[in-house]
């Protein structure tokens, strides 16, 4: 794709603080009156990525869209899809896989008629310091996986050291992505990957890579942007 076109493709919007950033994002979606204005029925929630804990360890990304979200909606529970937490990393890899698969087959999931990957309706990213997005790190052979929808890994720089992930062609099939940063940890990388003009190389970072097939929007507080 054209340079321009990816551009057309990807907004930022910085706000004042991290409330105001939320409140667009619509976090506030579990708080009257928006839980109540919502079909939860038609949700089905999946995990970008998630560490190799046990579902209630503090490292554990389920544990963290539970208390955060998932406990105050309504969303039923067969709809959402945690990753195995009684299997070690290769096999929690390809049960995830495998259930993904299987809602494309039930058709839940679509696949993307341009990669034939599977094409989720949003996807929500954070990026570490690093640029890191989901468990895909800065300069891990796991960027350049092309075949495999979830993989793991067992040498994640930042702990715990055992995750799976989805890879880069799912991510990029999605029809929007919101990546989120709020907070002065990841100015360094939020400048490198959407600054212009100082050669550091915008797709360098793993966060650099994320396009969508819709539309990418990056939500940044005021600290997080100081730098651009
Ligand atoms: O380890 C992870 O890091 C990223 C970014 O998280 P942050 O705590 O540095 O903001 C996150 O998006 C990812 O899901 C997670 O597993």
């Amino acid at each position: 794709m054209a340079a321009e076109e990816e551009m057309k493709k990807k907004k930022v919007e910085i706000f004042d603080t991290e409330e105001e950033l939320a409140v667009s994002l619509a976090r506030k979606l579990k708080e009257p009156p928006y839980v109540g204005s919502l079909d939860w029925s038609k949700w089905h929630v999946f995990w970008l990525d998630e560490r190799v804990v046990p579902k209630g360890h503090p490292d554990s990304n389920y544990k963290l869209a539970f208390d955060g979200f998932l406990s105050y909606v309504p969303i039923p529970v067969e709809n959402v899809y945690a990753i195995n937490d009684a299997l070690p990393a290769e096999g929690a890899a390809e049960d995830y896989e495998n259930c993904v698969r299987q809602l494309v087959t039930k058709k839940v999931v679509p696949l993307s008629t341009i990669t034939g990957f599977p094409a989720f309706d949003l996807m929500l990213l954070g990026m570490g310091p690093d640029g890191h997005v989901a468990s895909l790190f800065p300069g891990h052979p796991l960027l350049n996986e092309n075949e495999r929808w979830v993989t793991y890994i067992k040498d994640s720089p930042k702990p715990p050291p055992e995750r799976i992930t989805f890879t880069f062609p799912v991510i990029n099939s999605s029809k929007y992505i919101a990546v989120v940063v709020a907070g002065p940890g990841e100015v360094e990388a939020v400048r490198k990957v959407l600054g212009s003009g100082d050669g550091d190389g915008h797709d360098s970072l793993p966060a650099g890579m994320v396009s969508a097939e819709g539309e990418l929007t990056w939500f940044l507080d005021k600290d997080a942007a100081s730098k651009l």
